[in-house]
């Protein structure tokens, strides 16, 4: 490969990046704002913000992809675990807490 043509992959790369983190972080509060419905359907069933049990569920889940794609299962975890916190803090704010 020459210089013109690994500096044409960087480019598009780069842009096929900012597509999808555009696309990320859309979704990201898509997910992060469907906590108000769920907190809505929990104050009418008497439920808690906090499900220990389906958090776990969703770790795994995530463990099992970055495992099958070899990629940093920790790291990912760790995305998750931040992605079911906004979710509660958004519960909260509906539950008045
Ligand atoms: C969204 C919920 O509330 C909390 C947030 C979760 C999430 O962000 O996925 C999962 C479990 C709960 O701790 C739920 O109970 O489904």
């Amino acid at each position: 490969m020459d210089k013109s043509e690994a500096k044409k992959i960087l480019n598009e790369t780069r842009e096929q990046i900012d597509i999808l983190d555009k696309k990320i972080l859309k979704l990201i509060c898509e997910r992060t704002l469907l906590g108000k419905k769920i907190a809505k359907a929990k104050m009418i069933l008497g439920m808690d913000i906090e499900d220990p049990i389906r958090e776990k569920e969703i770790e795994n889940k995530a463990r099992k992809i970055a495992r099958k794609n070899k990629i940093n299962e920790k790291k990912i975890t760790k995305i998750v675990k931040i992605l079911t916190e906004m979710n509660r803090e958004e519960q909260k704010k509906v539950m008045g807490r």
